[in-house]
């Protein structure tokens, strides 16, 4: 390969986060994490196809989303069975039909890809492998994000990937984040925007702890509440939205 085309492979890896599996152990554990059932599978990021591989031999019908044309063509190639889209994963258009998510998220979009992918409506499972640090959060449920879908989605970690796994080896280990979609959700979809607006008020309202915070938002006093935001789950956030309906949250957030 010639020094141009090294180096131009060389920024691909950098911008487009291409640090590729390369223990097929983890591709395996991580395809087995799915729910055994016929679905479809959306892969976002296929890369060399490590993943891609693997579900295949599960045998799953893939669709892989990648952007680098070099490894959309070369997977292409060396999976005929798969349908290999060449385009950028934020702009997917996803299938209406019921289907499953596995990816290995490129860094750089981690948080942009998860709020994309949470606002699609078709997708019963997500199995996302992305920085440890990132999946602890989202299992942990206290972020903004999580509160905000916690009623239709739960956050599950599934373990720690060693940097090693990867080529080249990132600065921080990886983890295996599994998104569920509720079965039976906590809240009804018709109030998504104004729940959502509701938990990002009480995220970034001003109090001295979370019953304050409440109240000055809401104008409601509630009894019984933890220290922060981030202490409330899925089943408490939406008792408290449910709780909340005095005259001044009706007017603030269109609450009927
Ligand atoms: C961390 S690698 C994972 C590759 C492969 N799935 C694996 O596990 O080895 C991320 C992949 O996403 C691709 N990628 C990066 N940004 C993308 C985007 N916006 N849209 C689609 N693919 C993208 C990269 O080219 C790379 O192949």
């Amino acid at each position: 390969m010639s020094t141009r085309r090294n180096s131009a492979r060389d920024r691909a890896r950098r911008e487009l986060g291409q640090n590729f599996l390369i223990d097929r152990s983890v591709a395996r554990h991580l395809v087995d994490l799915l729910d055994p059932s016929p679905l479809p599978v959306v892969e976002l990021g296929a890369g060399r196809g490590a993943l891609t591989r693997e579900l295949v031999h599960a045998g799953r019908t893939v669709t892989a989303v990648e952007l680098d044309r070099h490894w959309s063509d070369e997977l292409r190639d060396s999976c005929p069975r798969v349908s290999v889209i060449r385009c950028d994963m934020l702009d997917f258009r996803f299938p209406t039909a019921p289907y499953a998510v596995v990816g290995n998220l490129p860094f750089g979009i981690t948080t942009a890809m998860t709020r994309r992918l949470l606002g699609e409506r078709s997708w019963s499972e997500a199995m996302l492998l992305v920085q440890w640090d990132v999946a602890r959060k989202r299992a942990s449920g206290g972020s903004l994000l999580n509160a905000q879908w916690a009623p239709w989605y739960e956050f599950r970690l599934h373990g720690r990937v060693s940097a090693r796994s990867f080529r080249p080896v990132p600065a921080v280990d990886g983890g295996i984040l599994k998104v569920q979609r509720r079965p039976h959700p906590l809240m009804p979809l018709g109030d998504l925007r104004r729940y959502q607006r509701f938990v990002e008020a009480v995220f970034t309202g001003r109090g001295r702890g979370l019953a304050e915070t409440v109240r000055n938002v809401t104008g409601c006093r509630i009894r019984n509440l933890p220290a922060l935001p981030r202490d409330l789950t899925a089943e408490a956030w939406t008792h408290l939205y449910a709780e909340t309906t005095c005259p001044k949250t009706r007017e603030r957030f269109g609450r009927p």
